[in-house]
């Protein structure tokens, strides 16, 4: 059993997905795989990160290619089947201003059979400990309309827990979240043990928190592996235009990157 009540991780497999529209190929000929483990997928803006976990959380299906989670192909599984295994925290989601706190995250356990307004013990436990592990029990009863941003997203992160998933689609997790906040996040997301796809800007936490990173440049894995691996100096300079330089954090002992626009010189030079 998973520390979140739930059954423990299951693989994901992405094996060759192309995904095009109107057409036009947005990503082509995408693999990679997690099992119980963080991997993130980086890369500039519009390379198709958000594309190819579209087509992971069963919202655009792949020209070509599959996708299984829990050795199910996720796009011959029923919603609600595939919802029991994946849970997906993403920036065109339900909003729910309606709704409250509680309510809000309640609405992660319809896929294990809850019906509105009624919970089982089993939901009520999912349910507290999500938003315990959220950090959101404090503001449980109040309306979602009443919220910051930072707070609606550890919510909509609460809703997912409260799924109990097996499998965990992130699409930029921290981007509302203050600095404490997003630490806070990546490792309970890093303790969880749940398998993890999650889609970052910040190569710092990239770095810090994920096992393995797929890097996505014009719609291509160009570079995956770990950290230490992928984030050359090399690969920063090609495919994010940047001069940057592995460190090691003397605070954490984890790797971060030193980074500064190409065309900027070093300041005392
Ligand atoms: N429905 C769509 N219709 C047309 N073009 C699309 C559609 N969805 C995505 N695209 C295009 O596909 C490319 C990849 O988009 P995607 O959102 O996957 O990139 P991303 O890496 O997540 O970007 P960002 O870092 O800016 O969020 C972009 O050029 C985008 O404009």
């Amino acid at each position: 059993m998973s520390i979140l009540g739930g059954k423990d991780a299951a693989a994901l497999h992405v094996d060759d997905v192309t995904v095009e529209i109107a057409g036009r190929t947005i990503v082509e000929g995408i693999s990679l795989s997690a099992d119980g483990d963080v991997v993130g997928l980086i890369g500039p803006n519009g390379s198709g990160k958000s594309t190819v976990l579209r087509a992971v959380y069963r919202m655009l299906r792949p020209t070509s290619g599959r996708v299984t989670a829990a050795d199910r192909d996720v796009w011959e599984s029923r919603p609600r089947e595939a919802a029991r295994v994946t849970a997906a925290v993403v920036q065109d989601g339900p909003s729910d201003l309606e709704l409250t706190v509680a309510e809000c995250v309640a609405t992660g356990r319809i896929a294990h059979g809850r019906l509105f307004g009624s919970d089982r013990p089993e939901d009520v436990l999912a349910i507290e400990r999500a938003m315990k592990r959220a950090g959101v029990s404090d503001f449980a009863d109040r309306d979602m309309s009443t919220l910051s941003g930072g707070e609606r997203q550890r919510v909509q992160l609460a809703r997912a827990l409260a799924q109990e998933p097996r499998i965990l689609v992130l699409d930029e997790p921290t981007n509302h979240l203050d600095i404490r906040h997003q630490l806070e996040l990546m490792a309970l997301v890093h303790a969880l043990g749940v398998t993890t796809l999650v889609t970052l800007h910040d190569l710092n936490l990239a770095a810090a928190y994920c096992d393995r990173l797929v890097v996505l440049s014009a719609g291509e894995v160009v570079a995956s592996g770990t950290p230490g691996d992928t984030l050359t100096p090399e690969l920063l300079r090609e495919v994010f235009g940047i001069r940057a330089q592995g460190i090691t954090n003397p605070l954490t002992g984890r790797m971060q990157l030193a980074y500064a626009h190409e065309t900027e010189m070093n300041f005392f030079e």
